[in-house]
């Protein structure tokens, strides 16, 4: 791949910078307010440099699914009152993103100043990446900067169709998540391995697919394993298995054979019969089986221990998807034992992704332990499927220039 260009690579002074970024944060649903700012936060450096450089800063960005239409419930209005705090820097809002409304406010920008347009979804032509749509957005900028990776395998008309109009060039947050996934997807160093936890393991299983060409070891945690352990049939109790995905996982385990990849199975797991802090809960080996009744809501201490004793020699590990129930005290030993372990690895290149599993690190106040925590959940997990990703690909590349005599 080409180097991308970035927003180092271009003049910012009094231009309009159209920056795309991902604010699709949680809000509370009682007071509104942004519950979780970690990609208002990872946004900000790009924000800053561009309004150092003197640009007009005008934000886009999506937030939530609502379906093309507009609805207050997923307004940006909010987010723009957290990132003028966390920007210490005043921050303009204007509740359309086209029309004469925005041309208006974006006409009367001086440079150095910041606004955030409404949603983008409030229109649908949005997520149809609509070449009239992307035209309008790009007529309030000069240069777009593409800094929202976590929207990244979308083909929306903010990310990608707008580059048909304007110059595309990264900025801090997509060139750093390019890097560090790039390089697990590319180039990881040896031992590399993988651990996969959470619930969803129809997304995940194409993951796997792919890792198997690359991983040395891929350790399965979380609900996950459950579908696993049937496979090789273990009674599971009530646990969560996917049913259909039975005959999948049998050929993934004979796949890993095949090629030589260290498959690791939990060998103990925490049951409880309900899903609740406080309930009654005990450790059981997966031999010996789950109960009727029961169902396995974290991985055992015995796995614990071989799941160190597998990342100790690591030298890249990327994980996606926690080991048990974590929100739940009662079930988050595992999750919480990973991240330490992780923390420690100060040699290997350790990349989290996954919207739990980077609210599991951030529960352990670990994120700055590791070496990246990616705001992108279905965007890292596509980029290490080794597909190529729409919002990545739409951005410019440096043009080698060949000496011609
Ligand atoms: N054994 C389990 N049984 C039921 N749910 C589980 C279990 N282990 C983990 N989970 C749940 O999986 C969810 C996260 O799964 P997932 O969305 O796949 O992860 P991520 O968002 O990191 O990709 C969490 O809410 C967690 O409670
Ligand atoms: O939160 C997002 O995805 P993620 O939960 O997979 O990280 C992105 O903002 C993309 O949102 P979308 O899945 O509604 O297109």
């Amino acid at each position: 791949m080409k180097r991308k260009l970035t927003i180092k690579d271009v003049e910012l002074k009094g231009k309009r910078v159209l920056m795309r970024v991902d604010f699709n944060v949680p809000l509370n649903k009682e007071t509104g307010e942004v519950s979780d700012d970690t990609r208002i936060r990872a946004a900000l450096p790009t924000i800053k440099y561009a309004l150092e450089q003197g640009g007009k800063v005008i934000l886009l960005s999506h937030l939530g699914r609502p379906k093309g239409v507009k609805d207050s419930k997923y307004s940006l209005k909010p987010v723009a009152k957290r990132l003028e705090e966390l920007l210490g820097h005043h921050v303009s809002f204007v509740d359309d993103c086209i029309g004469e409304g925005a041309h208006k406010v974006v006409e009367a920008m001086k440079d150095g100043e910041v606004v955030l347009l409404e949603n983008v979804r409030f229109y649908k032509e949005e997520k149809d990446n609509n070449p009239e749509f992307a035209k309008a957005l790009a007529s309030l900028g000069d240069i777009h900067v593409n800094d929202a990776f976590g929207t990244a395998h979308r083909a929306h008309a903010s990310n990608v169709g707008v580059a048909s109009y304007l110059t595309s060039v990264a900025g801090f947050l997509m060139e750093k998540e390019i890097l560090m996934l790039g390089k697990a997807v590319q180039s990881p160093e040896h031992p590399y391995v993988v651990i996969l936890g959470g619930a969803k393991v129809s997304d995940k299983i194409g993951v796997i697919t792919n890792l198997l060409e690359k991983a040395d070891r891929i350790l399965i945690g979380g609900a996950m394993m459950f579908t696993f352990l049937k496979a090789l049939g273990k009674e599971v109790g009530d646990s969560l298995v996917e049913e259909d995905k039975i005959e999948l996982a049998k050929d993934i385990l004979r796949s890993a054979r095949e090629k030589g990849v260290e498959f690791v199975l939990p060998v103990d797991t925490v049951i409880a019969q309900k899903i609740e802090a406080g309930a009654e809960k005990k450790t059981v080996s997966v031999d010996e089986g789950i109960p009727s009744g029961w169902k396995g809501l974290d991985i055992g201490p015995n796995t614990i221990a071989l799941f160190k004793e597998k990342l100790s020699d690591a030298k890249t590990v990327v994980w996606n998807g926690p080991m048990g129930v974590f929100e739940i005290d009662d079930f988050a030993t595992g999750t919480e034992e990973i991240a330490k372990t992780l923390a420690t690895l100060e040699r290997a290149d350790t990349i989290i992704g996954g919207g739990d599993s980077a609210a599991a690190i951030n529960k352990f106040n670990l994120a700055d332990k590791v070496s990246h925590v990616s705001t992108g959940g279905g965007a890292s997990l596509e980029m290490l499927e080794g597909k190529e990703l729409p919002g990545i690909a739409s951005i410019a590349e440096e043009v080698i220039k060949k000496n011609v005599k």
